[in-house]
């Protein structure tokens, strides 16, 4: 049996404050009953000033296991998740080998059952090695025990229009959603930085907003045409948010995402030359910034997804040009929503919710997981301390990898405490280490 955790005065979503008794993996009881229900044997947690969500459920995460346990692994990635607060992750499929078959996909799901911290989701390869040359098994990857419903080969775009044509069409046999990283490649030959001022003064080599919004006009077309689902990852420019909104109010099937790093950052960041802050797609203008932040605001942008993307010391301790694209993002993302979004009084806890959680689990088809905080729902939730901060220093995180583009940067927001069916993932802070991979 697992503990009983009575949790008084939360706010779930931000609400009224209320006590909540979770047992036997579901939220048991709120209100009076939950301290009538309680029993002696509930560990007490003192949940004043602190928000209840929905555990939070990440479309875009890269564990880089098979492959690059040196940078990160199932079991480290997933104790990070949890100590961000997350309970389920999309491992993104860009592996070696890579996620395009169901041996593979179902590795990683059992790797991620095995070590129990949340609930991983592996993301299969549209194209065969992300070759962008055939389709990979997609059908095989969604029967398997995996259960696969989001095909990506991000890290790559798929740039040949017939093969995305093929994929969108295929994927609705089994409800999938084509999640497209959207790079026009020929426009971002050797690549640095985004194409602006500051690439100019710099010398570095540009990646244009129109690589970006090229690629995602032509696929919402597409999906259009065909009458298929698709997701656009890490959107990063306003024009991008014009092209989803335009797409919406024709009523197409689009979601899309947009990262932690991308609604504070911008290409400014480069001028120091720390590979920190080099990531795919690059940071933007302040301009694209307020763009993405008012888009997740009114809606256009249906999620946060952290794109977190763990890189060795070598790989990022180097010069500019050599250094690899990517940045961690499990550990800061919600109090980076926190602090650009809610603090800001743009966005409620209600929101975060939807936008951490209820969202990207519709979008992953990830049952259990983003539901209403009510009795009889699976305990999946996350709680909150909007009121702390802190200072982040990735040698204190669980990631394996230090290439946080936040370090050193004041925060606000805590994660209090996960639960993962009414398991405790994380108390006080702390991931559970103990009790991790005991009962699932
Ligand atoms: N975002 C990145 O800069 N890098 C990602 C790939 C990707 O998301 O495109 C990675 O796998 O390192
Ligand atoms: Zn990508
Ligand atoms: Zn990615």
């Amino acid at each position: 049996m697992t503990t009983r955790y009575l949790l008084t005065d939360v706010a779930p979503l931000g609400g009224t404050p209320v006590d909540v008794l979770l047992a036997d993996g579901v939220i048991a009881a709120t209100g009076p009953d939950a301290r009538a229900q309680a029993g002696d044997d509930a560990t007490v947690i003192d949940g004043a000033g602190l928000v209840l969500l929905p555990g939070l459920v990440d479309l875009h995460t890269h564990l880089r296991e098979p492959g690059r346990e040196d940078a990160e692994t199932v079991r480290t990635g997933t104790r990070a998740a949890a100590a961000g607060g997350f309970t389920a992750v999309h491992a993104m499929a860009n592996t070696t080998p890579t996620q395009d078959t169901a041996g593979v996909v179902e590795q990683v799901w059992r790797l991620g059952r095995d070590a129990g911290w949340v609930d991983v989701r592996p993301v299969g390869a549209v194209t065969v090695g992300l070759e962008g040359e055939r389709l990979a098994e997609l059908g095989a990857m969604a029967q398997s025990e995996a259960a696969v419903r989001v095909f990506s080969d991000d890290g790559k775009c798929v740039h040949d229009p017939v093969l995305m044509r093929r994929a969108l069409e295929y994927v609705k046999a089994f409800d999938g959603v084509v999640a497209q990283h959207a790079q026009e490649p020929r426009l971002t030959e050797g690549a640095q930085m985004h194409e602006g001022v500051v690439s100019a003064e710099l010398g570095l080599t540009g990646w244009p907003a129109v690589a970006e919004e090229a690629v995602i006009a032509r696929d919402v077309l597409l999906a259009e045409h065909v009458g298929s689902r698709l997701h656009v990852c890490h959107l990063s420019t306003a024009g991008s948010v014009e092209i989803i909104r335009w797409a919406k109010s024709r009523g197409i099937d689009v979601t899309a995402e947009v990262t932690p790093h991308h609604l504070v950052l911008t290409d400014d960041l480069a001028r120091g030359y720390d590979p920190l802050f080099k990531v795919n797609p690059p940071l933007r203008t302040a301009a694209d910034v307020e763009a993405v932040r008012a888009g997740l605001a009114d809606g256009t942008i249906d999620i946060v997804a952290t794109d977190h993307a763990p890189h060795t010391r070598e790989d990022k301790d180097c010069e500019w040009a050599a250094a690899a694209f990517g940045m961690t993002g499990l550990e800061t993302a919600l109090s980076v929503v926190q602090e650009t979004m809610v603090d800001t009084g743009r966005m409620t806890w209600a929101d975060v919710a939807r936008v951490l959680s209820s969202a990207p689990a519709r979008i992953g088809r990830v049952d259990d997981h983003g539901r209403p905080v009510a009795v009889g729902e699976p305990a999946n939730l996350v709680l909150v301390d909007p009121a702390a901060r802190r200072v982040v220093d990735p040698r204190e995180q669980a990631t394996k990898s230090v290439n946080s583009p936040f370090r050193g940067r004041e925060l606000p927001g805590r994660v209090v405490a996960t639960f993962l069916r009414g398991r405790a993932t994380v108390l006080d802070g702390v991931p559970c280490d103990d009790d991790a991979a005991v009962s699932r």
